[in-house]
């Protein structure tokens, strides 16, 4: 579809360690249009970083295959995939860390650049001093070293650096989280601003529904490496199908993840397996999935809605 930008089918990253495999994602599939943004909410753990990082291939996935703009970068080594990491970028939760201390703003910003072999000297310094103006710091900015700026400013540079290649596709990963909650609005309207000023599509990472609520059109929800309910952002909040997600929704304490929810029967659809789960479409826009739902809970009769596996 041409208005596609990423699709993900069946991906799944596991990690292992001496006390086994943990399949921090396990059999997402999901879709992401041009100059949309896709929230993503669920609690730590969960896998959403995890998924971020498969995504933008800066992990390889266990199975499964992702395209980005209607090509396939499942198996690309890193040569190849090098035009792609100059098209997604990501913002860190943490400026803090992902900034060094050791380089000046000015540094820090044209990095990208140089590593990508983009422009001479004087056209590098011009666009990040550009990059400056747009996340509203000044220009005396570029001499700074990121001790000298406030949390806030940190994560403008931050966005700074990550938007200064023109990138198509950005994934936030927590973006605010580690702010003050009054610069948090600030930081989240700049990005919104600069989404739309340079079209850009977003995966937008966070466990704060209220901050995803603001900043996405659809949202999609994990659950111990699984996604289980995905739909249009109102749609979400407004009639959220899933029992997982209601609980979400609604503050009620989440069932210990480790229990892996024992009051909640799996669907028996026939004809499909149960597992790994399977999305299946509840009315136009909205996926949830089939094997860890309560049958009293999914009310199919009740919604009227239409059921079909995707
Ligand atoms: N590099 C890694 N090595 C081993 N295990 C990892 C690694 N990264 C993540 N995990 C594990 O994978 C699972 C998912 O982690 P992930 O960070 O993706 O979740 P998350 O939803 O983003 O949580 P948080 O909000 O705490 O970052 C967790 O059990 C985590 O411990």
């Amino acid at each position: 579809m041409d208005n596609l930008l990423v699709r993900a089918q069946n991906l799944s990253k596991y990690f292992t360690d001496s006390s086994g495999v943990h399949k921090a994602v396990d059999g997402v599939s999901l879709n992401i249009h041009k100059g949309e943004t896709l929230g993503v909410v669920g609690e730590s753990g969960s896998g959403k970083t995890t998924l971020g990082r498969t995504i933008m291939r800066l992990y390889k996935p266990e199975h499964g295959q992702i395209w980005f703009d209607g090509k396939e970068i499942t198996k690309l080594n890193d040569g190849k995939l090098r035009p792609y990491r100059r098209e997604i970028q990501m913002i860190f939760q943490n400026p803090y860390e992902s900034l060094s201390p050791r380089l000046t703003v000015g540094e820090i910003l044209e990095e990208p650049l140089y590593i990508q072999k983009i422009g001479t000297k004087k056209e590098r310094m011009d666009k990040a001093l550009g990059m400056l103006e747009k996340v509203g710091l000044p220009r005396n900015s570029y001499q700074r070293k990121i001790h000298e700026f406030s949390g806030g400013q940190r994560q403008r540079i931050g966005i700074a650096r990550a938007l200064i290649l023109e990138p198509k596709f950005v994934i936030a990963d927590e973006p605010v989280s580690a702010l003050d909650v009054s610069v948090q609005a600030q930081v989240l309207n700049l990005l919104k601003d600069l989404q739309a000023e340079m079209n850009l599509t977003c995966l937008f990472i966070s466990h704060d529904l209220s901050v995803v609520h603001y900043m996405s059109d659809r949202v999609a929800v994990m659950y111990l490496g699984h996604l289980i309910e995905l739909a249009p952002k109102e749609e979400l909040y407004r009639n959220p199908i899933h029992p997982y997600t209601k609980s979400l929704l609604s503050s009620i304490p989440v069932p210990d993840p480790e229990r892996r929810n024992p009051y909640w029967e799996p669907i028996i659809l026939p004809e499909k397996p149960l597992y790994p789960p399977q999305l299946v479409h509840v009315g136009n826009e909205h996926y949830v999935s089939a094997n860890m739902i309560n049958i009293k809970d999914f009310e199919i009769e009740s919604t009227k809605k239409q059921v079909s596996y995707i």
